[in-house]
């Protein structure tokens, strides 16, 4: 942690185990942890969570993107409408006729499947290193100490490259050519994202009276992070969460869950449920975004619980910009209004943050600009 930089007291500081050393060396959960635990232990307990008042469904027009896909200019206005009204609301909303293959999906699932029923030993041949967010990681417990997430997850970069199969590659060369076929998985469900974030990102700019093609062309280039979420179930779900109450950082995330349930999105004051639907793409508005909309849309605060009976699995596509690009709200937007909500920043900045200075919470995007004024008047 660069505690130079880190001269703000934020409310949900990291707690870093010693960069340096063996991320999983000494660190109290081993990710086997899950399938032998009968309680929960301290580290997993959210003790303000309240998972009581949480059992109201999310009830909210899904997004056909049928009419988009066919040229059909009302059909279209009509989703951006729909869209504008979620995103205002809470930065949240689902779509359907996206376009991917269930067989795709189904096969990603599969493959992860496969990879999380490994013993620990296998998993930890992807292990996240300190400093890197690809590959396994059981519980975070190599990066945190207290309100471990209940969860064992996978993650890797892809970037829109055919030359360059970036999913492939990280599979092949962490786990070796028996993981070559999950490789092609990835690889192809990551492009499926990728073209399904595009049509996204021109509903976002017709919603919000912008160049149609603006965020497209702006989020074209960038390096998007694909993580397989895997929640064991637990014997005490009340205790714990699988993903604790946060608004992603990143700019737009696209999440498919399988039918289990446990996705929960906080609006109107209260947390509503997701029901699953198997053919429906969750969409969820992050800070980034939200800094890009200069604030007229809301980052979606979320999070996801654990049960006792049966394991959950979801995939999430988190899109970023290029590392390097300022994130600013496009001029048409601001019009003579200029009143900017944020400051510019680039992705890279906000990454760092996230992975070494703040663990990612409901006001990341806040305590970010804070830390980055701060930090810029020491220079
Ligand atoms: C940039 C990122 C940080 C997290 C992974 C991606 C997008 C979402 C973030 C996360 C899921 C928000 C909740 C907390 C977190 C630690 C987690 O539970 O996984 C976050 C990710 C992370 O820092 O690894
Ligand atoms: O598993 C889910 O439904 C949500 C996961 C999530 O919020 C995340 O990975 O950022
Ligand atoms: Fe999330």
């Amino acid at each position: 942690m660069d505690s130079g930089a880190s001269t703000l007291s934020l409310s949900s500081s990291l707690e870093l185990q010693n960069p340096n050393s063996d991320p999983y060396e000494g660190s109290f959960v081993e990710p086997s942890f899950f399938q032998t635990q009968t309680g929960v232990p301290t580290q997993f307990i959210c003790p303000k969570v309240d998972l009581v008042n949480a059992h109201e469904e999310l009830m909210e027009p899904v997004v056909d993107l049928e009419g988009f896909f066919r040229g059909d200019s009302v059909a279209t206005q009509q989703a951006a409408t729909i869209i504008r009204a979620a995103c205002l609301r809470h930065g949240f909303f689902q779509v359907i006729n996206h376009g991917v293959d269930s067989r795709l999906i189904s096969a990603a699932y599969d493959h992860m499947d496969h990879f999380f029923n490994q013993p620990t030993s296998h998993k930890l041949k992807a292990r996240s290193l300190p400093g890197n967010m690809w590959g396994y990681s059981g519980a975070h417990a190599h990066r945190f100490s207290t309100e471990l997430p209940w969860k064992e997850t996978l993650s890797f970069g892809f970037h829109d490259n055919s030359l360059d199969p970036v999913v492939v590659d990280f599979f092949t060369s962490t786990l070796g050519k028996d993981y070559q076929q999950t490789g092609v998985v990835y690889q192809k469900y990551c492009e499926e994202m990728k073209r399904v974030s595009g049509v996204m990102m021109e509903l976002l700019a017709i919603s919000l009276g912008v160049d149609r093609l603006h965020y497209k062309k702006y989020f074209e280039d960038g390096y998007s992070i694909m993580r397989c979420n895997y929640y064991p179930p637990c014997q005490e779900p009340s205790l714990a969460l699988g993903t604790g109450a946060h608004c992603d950082p990143t700019s737009l995330t696209i999440l498919h869950q399988d039918q289990v349930g446990g996705l929960q999105v906080y609006s109107n004051n209260t947390w509503q449920t997701v029901r699953p639907r198997h053919d429906t793409l969750v969409i969820n508005i992050g800070e980034t975004f939200m800094a890009l909309s200069n604030g007229k849309y809301k980052s979606c605060l979320h999070r996801a619980t654990v049960n006792s009976y049966k394991a959950r699995r979801s995939l999430a596509f988190f899109v970023n910009p290029r590392e390097d690009k300022v994130v600013r709200p496009p001029s048409d937007l601001l019009g003579t209004q200029s009143t900017r909500m944020y400051p510019d920043f680039t992705w890279s900045d906000l990454l760092q943050f996230t992975q070494n200075h703040y663990r990612a919470d409901d006001a990341t995007l806040q305590n970010f600009t804070k830390w980055l004024l701060s930090s810029k008047s020491l220079i």
